[in-house]
């Protein structure tokens, strides 16, 4: 991985990755822009999440150049991938956000602790901090794993569907969270099925088998997607 450094965050080149023999990702060449919003769209196994998993460093390319100008980035994972019997709690899972600056076995400096009660708040969970994180809905945790990501102070935010099954109001905090991530220089990569918060975003890339079947402004890549499944 190398890194680039202007108004492009991400440029991949010929990016091939996937599973063992299971080559998922076929010859992808994109950029994502510096601080904006990018969604990320397609059918189920087009290869969405794989890309994500080479971005934050879990997925080795099999082929071609992955470049990327910012800090480490943040990941946030679906909640529902998260074991649900962590014997944690919401402020602990989110002070692991820390430990890239800190270390696991570092005490936290007051600095961080700011960090993890403004991300706590930013996210709407003040409130729940010292429940575990096993007692809460599938909605509070995911703001819990957004928080911790906030908590990391990264400049590249990727998220994989984070509003995947909550409620509408739980949509729109989130939604506002990312924003302001962006609003603050953060560049975001947005894994999601929800093409109304797609068509919001400020670039769009639609994955179809694994290949990049169209980037650029959400409303035309979206209207490809929506010929795509509905064929004259
Ligand atoms: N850990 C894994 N091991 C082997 N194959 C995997 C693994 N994870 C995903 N795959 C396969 O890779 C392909 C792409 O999966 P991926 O999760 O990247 O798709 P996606 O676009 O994110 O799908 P969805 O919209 O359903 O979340 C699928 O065929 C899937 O079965």
């Amino acid at each position: 991985m190398t890194h680039t450094s202007d108004k492009s965050a991400v440029r991949l080149r010929g990016l091939s990755a996937g599973y063992a023999r299971h080559t998922v990702l076929h010859e992808v060449t994109v950029e994502v822009p510096r601080a904006k919003v990018t969604a990320v769209v397609g059918p189920n196994g087009s290869g969405k999440s794989t890309l994500l998993g080479v971005l934050a460093g879990v997925i080795t390319p099999a082929a071609g150049v992955v470049e990327i100008g910012t800090r480490r980035p943040a990941f946030v994972v679906q909640h529902c991938a998260v074991p649900t019997g962590l014997p944690i709690t919401v402020w602990e899972t989110v002070a692991m956000g820390r430990w890239a600056h800190r270390g696991a076995w570092q005490r936290l400096s007051k600095e961080d602790k700011a960090l993890v009660g403004a991300a706590l708040e930013r996210t709407g969970i003040t409130d729940l901090a010292s429940r575990r994180l096993s007692s809460l809905s599938g909605g509070q945790r995911q703001r819990a794993l957004l928080a911790q990501a906030f908590a990391q102070e990264s400049d590249l935010l990727l998220l994989d569907e984070p509003d995947a099954g909550l409620d509408s109001q739980s949509r729109r905090d989130i939604a506002a969270a990312i924003s302001h991530a962006q609003a603050n220089g953060v560049t975001v990569i947005h894994v999601t099925h929800d093409l109304g918060e797609a068509s919001r975003a400020d670039h769009c890339l639609l994955l179809q088998n694994g290949r990049l079947a169209a980037e650029g402004d959400p409303q035309t890549v979206l209207q490809h997607l929506r010929a795509e499944r509905m064929p004259a």
